[in-house]
């Protein structure tokens, strides 16, 4: 095809898009189900129809091919383990006892039978929902972060026992609902080499199996899942790749072209579109290319922007489809689009055939900016969410296909609004600005070391060996959403909700004295969120108020803006803390989220370096940390969970990211005495490679989570001889079941293993804000009798 005919035919499309429903129906529905208060059904009705909608809509704005298959009732990639077979033996004999079909995630219409038994596809729902969140017998599998997102993904167990079994149920279900809208539609699936990539060794499979040994073993399986599409009308299906887009040894690369070489070969299958996102696909994308897969997906933002001058090195894609990525899927803002037009344009000589997407699945923004009503107007023209970006793909595809003249409107606009925001006020505070560009090295340092602190702090303290505590948040009752919610509308004031907090807090204190906790929490009973309560304070950033995004399962956030510099009007949480200190002896741990992680859980700024806005975030925090000490508290937690999660994909980057990210929590921490002990807090991440970063935060005590992988950041930080006091969670808060006290003791034990008594500190894996109060209550007087028990076997306890 001519690069003129590869114009004419660009098509819109994009790689995924937020699944909820505009009120969060999909949530409400499944938590329901929980309750009891859903049936299945129903449960299934709301999610296909949600399905419908979202198809509908991208139908509507005249996206030329949907997406199927990005749908999930908990995770994509627990639904990937579903569609290959791979359920766990703990889950799978649950599931086995569970032959009603009404119980199953498709209707009995959809289910297929096979060699005679009767509804063997077609996951149970409470099988299903077990592997995501465990039941009181069985673990749930484990949660880890979704590359460098907030999106959480159930990590699949492997080991050299798996066996492998299509599934396609769910898959050709969606397809067949989309196609039967009479709409164009394709298939998106996580692909083999990614899915393996991104599994861990199963309980007691040896810790260096590598499962991805077992691709030969998958590709057959992927192989009848692609028959099966094909069969049901698949013209396209995407497979997902985005873990080649990390620096990859040869072994993977040579797996990543087995794969593709082996399902291109297959005989009647779909023509097959590889999508990698995220990052620049590197030395993935001359391997890929000579495969004989019809198609690549590429992103062509940020970091991945290099993308293009990769593929004029490789002499791009002659013959096949490119579908390029240049409306950004993670982050909020207007899509330049006469940079984007001359990006496809540059494409168009590289491809048989180009079409324009956006740069991953929209699953990670919110679903539409139209909807915020308190943001001023002139700003909310800046914004694009999952709604606006599909406009804007629709558009670029328009433009690439029948000239710029055919979309004068809609750049003349954009050239208006970019030229807006370049302008504008917010975007430049001389005194922040001032601020950060005077900090010196000395206001990143404590002034005592480590060793000397902790001693000055055991003797301010006074706390017994394997001190307990909590990570933060109490449960988010819905009494209290239900409170902030009134508060909102105005159905009572804010007398009326200061006191339901502060009776919130005094019921959160009186619990942990009686049970023996001690370093208490006033439990975060008045944030709506922890990144969004202190964005919402804070000058510079904007908040939304419908903007959900999906975390992981049922839960979301609405990723504040940082729209501007960062300044702190008046001290965010100094009053809470106070009056719960005024209730106790005991200390109370003051409690903020870290400059990296409000950067990580919020939209960036992409008109300055993030290391920039790190600073100024920083600034701000660090008044509110030195207040909280002069206020009197003298522990004081700053949580940097996405830490982990922010690391650049390829390692060339790390370097300078851990820089400004370590140095924003140490400028954060470090105005504060020698006996004000501070503590960090970390979860959802593999800890391994930040060890030494870690170690850079000088934080005094970390809590991190660890219950699920048996203590492994506890062993990890011991390995390269972390110095300071470590708390690996014993109590895995994403689950509903309760550990006992034999449990956590174990756990525990392992944990000294790892770390010297006198540096263990007994706490959960991450704060408590999703659990009910029957649980927290149950489980924490569990977690304090096991340190009772553990204190008292130490050698040299008194008996
Ligand atoms: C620690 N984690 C967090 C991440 N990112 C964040 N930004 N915040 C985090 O805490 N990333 C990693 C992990 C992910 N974990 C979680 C855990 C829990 C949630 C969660 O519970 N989300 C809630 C919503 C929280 C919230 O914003 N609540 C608001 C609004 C409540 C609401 O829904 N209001 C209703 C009306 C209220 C009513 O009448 O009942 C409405 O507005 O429609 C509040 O409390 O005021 C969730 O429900 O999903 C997220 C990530
Ligand atoms: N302090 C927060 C940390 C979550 S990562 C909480 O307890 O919810
Ligand atoms: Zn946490």
């Amino acid at each position: 095809m001519t690069s003129t005919s590869a114009a004419a035919a660009a098509r819109a499309t994009v790689h995924g898009y937020p699944r909820q429903g505009p009120n969060r129906e999909l949530k409400k529905a499944i938590e329901g189900y929980w309750k009891g208060r859903v049936d299945a059904d129903a449960l299934r009705a709301t999610a296909a129809e949600l399905r419908r909608a979202r198809w509908q809509q991208l139908a509507e704005a005249g996206v030329h091919e949907v997406p199927t298959g990005d749908f999930s009732y908990y995770d994509h990639v627990l639904d990937t383990s579903v569609m290959v077979g791979a359920i766990p033996a703990r889950h799978r004999e649950a599931m086995a006892a569970d032959r009603s079909p009404s119980s199953r995630l498709l209707p009995h219409s959809q289910l297929r039978s096979s060699g005679g038994t009767p509804m063997r596809r077609g996951c149970p729902l409470d099988g299903y929902f077990a592997m995501a969140r465990g039941t009181q017998d069985v673990a749930p599998l484990e949660m880890t972060k979704w590359f460098d997102t907030n999106y959480h993904y159930l990590v699949p167990e492997l080991g050299p026992d798996t066996v492998f079994a299509a599934d396609s149920a769910q898959q050709v279900a969606e397809l067949t609902e989309a196609l039967g809208l009479g709409l164009a539609a394709r298939p998106v699936l996580v692909g083999p080499v990614t899915y393996l990539l991104l599994a861990k060794p199963a309980p007691g499979v040896a810790a260096g199996f590598d499962p991805l040994t077992l691709l030969d073993r998958l590709l057959p399986v992927y192989a009848e899942v692609l028959g099966d599409l094909r069969a049901a009308g698949a013209d396209w299906v995407q497979l997902d790749e985005p873990a080649l887009v990390q620096d990859r040894s040869p072994a993977v690369l040579n797996a990543a072209a087995r794969a593709y070489r082996d399902l291109g070969a297959l005989p009647d299958r779909p023509r097959l579109l590889v999508a990698s996102y995220f990052d620049r696909l590197g030395e993935a994308l001359p391997v890929l290319a000579k495969t004989p897969v019809e198609g690549l997906a590429l992103d062509f933002t940020g970091a991945a922007a290099g993308n293009l001058e990769d593929l004029a090195a490789v002499g791009g894609l002659p013959g096949k489809r490119l579908v390029a990525g240049v409306v950004d899927g993670r982050n909020v803002w207007i899509n330049p689009l006469e940079k984007s037009l001359a990006t496809l344009g540059t494409l168009l000589g590289l491809a048989g055939r180009v079409d324009v997407s956006s740069s991953c699945s929209l699953l990670h923004v919110p679903l539409d900016a139209a909807v915020e009503r308190d943001i001023d107007p002139q700003i909310a023209r800046w914004l694009a969410f999952a709604r606006q970006k599909t406009a804007e793909i629709v558009t670029l595809a328009r433009g690439l296909a029948q000239g710029t003249g055919a979309i004068a409107a809609e750049l003349a606009a954009n050239r208006a609004d970019l030229a807006s925001r370049a302008g504008s006020a917010l975007t430049h505070d001389p005194a922040v600005r001032a601020r950060a560009a005077a900090v010196t090295d000395a206001d990143g340092r404590r002034s005592q070391p480590y060793a000397e602190r902790a001693a000055a702090q055991r003797a301010h303290l006074g706390l017994p060996l394997l001190p307990t505590t909590t990570i933060g948040s109490f449960p988010q009752t819905a009494e209290l959403r239900t409170a902030r919610a009134d508060l909102r509308a105005g159905r009572i004031g804010t007398a009326g909700y200061e006191e339901r907090i502060a009776a919130e807090i005094r019921e959160v204190l009186a619990f942990q004295e009686k049970a023996g906790i001690d370093v208490l929490v006033h439990g975060e009973p008045e944030r709506n969120d922890m990144v969004q309560y202190f964005a919402e304070r804070l000058t510079g950033y904007l908040a939304t108020q419908h903007g959900w995004v999906q975390s992981y399962g049922t839960r979301y956030v609405r990723p504040p803006v940082l729209a501007g510099d960062i300044s702190r009007p008046e001290p965010m949480t100094v009053r809470w803390t106070t009056y719960a200190q005024s209730l106790t002896d005991r200390p109370v741990k003051g409690m903020l989220t870290g400059p990296v992680t409000m950067l990580a859980w919020s939209f960036v700024r992409d008109d300055q370096p993030l290391g920039e806005t790190a600073r100024q975030v920083a600034l701000a925090l660090r008044d509110e940390v030195n207040d909280l000490e002069t206020a009197g508290s003298s522990v004081i937690q700053v949580d940097e969970p996405a830490l982990r999660e922010t690391l650049p994909l390829r390692t060339a980057a790390r370097a300078e990211y851990l820089a400004w990210a370590t140095e924003a929590f140490r400028l954060t921490t470090a105005g504060v005495r020698p006996d004000t002990q501070i503590h960090t807090h970390m979860c959802y991440a593999e800890f391994g490679d930040i060890l030494q970063a870690i170690d850079d935060l000088d934080a005094d005590v970390i809590s991190l989570e660890a219950a699920r992988s048996r203590m492994q950041a506890a062993a990890e930080l011991a390995t390269v001889g972390y110095p300071r006091e470590v708390g690996p969670g014993v109590y895995d808060i994403h689950s509903p079941r309760v550990p006992g006290v034999d449990e956590a003791t174990a756990l525990l034990r392992k944990g000294l293993d790892a770390i010297p008594a006198e540096r263990l500190w007994v706490n959960p894996d991450c704060g408590l804000k999703t659990r009910g109060w029957p649980e927290v209550r149950a489980a924490l007087e569990n977690l304090v009798a096991a340190a009772r028990e553990v204190r008292e076997s130490l050698p040299g306890a008194a008996s």
